[in-house]
């Protein structure tokens, strides 16, 4: 068997979060896979115990045609002959059945070990902290849930199945032909390798390719992808000429990669044909002498090509599996690389159903001290020495020119990343020392974009509190003023939402994010509101349903409007990470010069809009 994927494969200890590199040896390949395999053991055993039997039927058609052709065809009796029929027609039969349980039970060990698989890399996958997202593109991390996935499915479902027939029919076949002829034997030891060393190097010329090729298929596939996602845009620039050339040439590239492989492939096959033939024409003229010689019977003779070209087929199979074993081992390093990430923020079950608050945990939120950068970008801090203070049931509003890191803060709180200085508190304890999911569930976020998801109305009231009945999602939907759009939707409450929500208005999407919220009933409140400017009546609804859920709820809120600054009960002016100013807007316009400048600018067309809003 195969050994390592490549020559220089030392046994790494796969730690995470290793490279991309090709490190995992096959054994530690079969070791990983192994672990997935363990529960189902006894379905592999059974496959296992099918694999020899029908490998030991085929063997045995050998047999059989050595006596159709020496006892019924050379003997000329119709008799043996009929009997010899009937054996080989039995051995078929049961050939069949064991064919049957072997290719169900190690098909069934494929599907129900990737899917097993899949279930474990996705649980992971959402727990992991969401900078790893930033740095490793979901495009990536999905094509290691399905291609990778898949890849494997066809190694523990065929390839692996296949590598060991054949290497059972090898060692068996040539333990038949030693037995039947022994000068022939040698021959075929000699020939086989002669024959197949060069069609397993040009093979594996061939499967380079073919994985190039595969590659720029999915160049492609990718390419389509991003133009169908943004397909407006194409179409309001009418570039749809030049992504139709652009994409024209990725697919001939595709095509001259495939057209090589294809000629290399065409090649390989005469190679293989000629090669093959040559060899049986080679056996049977040297065994067809000694049976005219009478050292061998026609049924010997007949049998002996039969196994031959067992073998040689055998080998064939097993040098291609081989390449795909190859493939499998990245696969695997691939997922277990994933596997192996550890969350930077510890996730702890994600239950989110009870919903209590946390005993005598009050709702204060004091930033004490926090730096912070984003992984990505260690050296350029987002947020530096900030010091604020939240009381409960107060509302601050966070403004700030674009950039001053106000939705920073707001991933801070949530814990999606930790400071890297100082600390952030919620009724006095450190987040960090509390579980994530109790966390959590006291905060409510809606954001600028809210994400709905692809299913009913009902569902995504539902979101944050699952059990919630459907009176409570209802007077939700009211307090956040959207129940009376969401009736007119041609379906109601059940009417879906389309692909990420698209079916409605900005204002109608914030609404029913608002509602999630107001059904969730956090402790504390983190808004972000949309910056492009409402229609006066959307606005209107929003900013009484806004004030519905803020009442006596601490509340921080990036702030866009100055009906919102107006309202809330402290205003903090964030400049590039720091806390340059607080207080409330009258007193802010005399100390704060950048305030004046936002307020001015920024918060003009609102604040002429905010009768409406009042
Ligand atoms: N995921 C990220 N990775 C790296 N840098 C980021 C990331 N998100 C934000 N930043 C950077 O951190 C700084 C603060 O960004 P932040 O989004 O908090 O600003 P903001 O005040 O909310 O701006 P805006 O009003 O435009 O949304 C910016 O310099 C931004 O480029």
């Amino acid at each position: 068997m195969p050994n390592t994927a490549e020559p220089a494969a030392e046994p790494t200890v796969e730690k995470a979060p290793t490279k991309h590199s090709s490190s995992m040896s096959f054994r530690e390949m079969l070791a990983t896979l192994w672990q997935f395999i363990r529960p189902y053991r006894k379905i592999m055993f059974a496959a296992g115990v099918a694999l020899v039997f029908t490998a030991g039927i085929t063997l045995s058609i050998g047999q059989g045609v050595r006596l159709l052709v020496d006892r019924g065809l050379v003997a000329s009796s119709s008799e043996a002959l009929s009997s010899a029929v009937l054996i080989i027609v039995g051995l078929a039969l049961l050939m069949a059945l064991g064919t049957y349980a072997r290719f169900y039970l190690v098909s069934w060990l494929g599907e129900r070990v990737v899917a097993d698989l899949r279930k474990a890399v996705f649980d992971h996958i959402v727990t992991l902290h969401p900078s790893y997202f930033e740095t490793n593109r979901s495009g990536e991390i999905m094509s290691r849930l399905t291609t990778d996935t898949t890849l494997l499915q066809h190694i523990i479902g065929t390839s692996f199945s296949m590598a060991l027939r054949s290497s059972l029919m090898f060692v068996g076949a040539l333990i038949l032909l030693l037995f039947t002829n022994l000068k022939l034997s040698l021959m075929v030891l000699i020939g086989v390798p002669l024959v197949l060393a060069p069609i397993v190097l040009y093979g594996r010329r061939v499967r380079k390719l073919a994985r190039a090729s595969q590659d720029s298929i999915a160049d492609v596939g990718s390419y389509a992808g991003e133009i169908i996602q943004h397909i407006k845009t194409v179409q309001s620039y009418t570039r749809e000429r030049d992504e139709q050339q652009a994409f024209g040439r990725e697919v001939e590239t595709a095509f001259q990669i495939a057209k090589r492989r294809i000629r290399q492939r065409a090649l390989l096959i005469a190679v293989v044909i000629l090669l093959m033939f040559g060899a049986i024409s080679g056996l049977l003229w040297v065994g067809g002498n000694d049976m005219i010689a009478g050292r061998m019977s026609a049924g010997d003779l007949a049998a002996f090509v039969f196994y031959a070209v067992m073998m040689g087929s055998a080998v064939a199979t097993i040098s291609e599996v081989y390449g795909e074993l190859q493939r499998a081992t990245g696969a695997t390093e691939r997922l277990v690389d994933l596997l192996n990430v550890e969350s930077e923020i510890p996730v702890s079950g994600g239950d989110t159903r009870p919903n209590k608050p946390l005993g005598a945990t009050k709702a204060e939120v004091i930033f004490d001290a926090v730096d912070f950068s984003y992984p990505s970008r260690p050296d350029q801090p987002a947020i530096r020495g900030l010091n604020l203070v939240v009381e409960e049931g107060r509302s601050l509003a966070l403004v700030g020119p674009s950039g001053a890191g106000k939705s920073t803060l707001l991933e801070l709180l949530q814990r999606f990343y930790d400071p890297l200085g100082g600390c952030i508190t919620l009724g006095g304890v450190d987040l960090r020392e509390i579980d994530t999911a109790d966390l959590r569930r006291q905060l409510a976020v809606v954001p600028q974009q809210p994400a709905l998801f692809t299913a009913d109305v009902w569902y995504n009231i539902r979101y944050g509190r699952p059990d919630a009945s459907d009176e409570e999602v209802i007077a939700a939907a009211r307090a956040a003023h959207a129940h009376d759009f969401i009736r007119q939707l041609p379906d109601g409450y059940n009417s879906h939402l389309g692909e990420q929500g698209t079916r409605l208005s900005g204002g109608q999407k914030q609404r029913i994010a608002i509602a999630r919220a107001i059904l969730k009933d956090p402790e504390v409140l983190l808004l972000d509101e949309a910056t492009s400017a409402l229609d006066a009546e959307s606005e209107y609804h929003v900013q009484r349903a806004l004030e519905a859920l803020m009442e006596g709820r601490t509340t921080i809120i990036i702030a866009h409007r100055l009906a919102t600054i107006l309202h809330a009960d402290s205003i903090a002016v964030l400049d590039r990470g720091q806390l340059v100013a607080q207080g409330k807007h009258a007193e802010l316009i005399e100390i704060s010069p950048l305030y004046k400048r936002l307020a001015e600018l920024q918060f003009q067309d609102s604040g002429r809009r905010k009768p409406a809003a009042e």
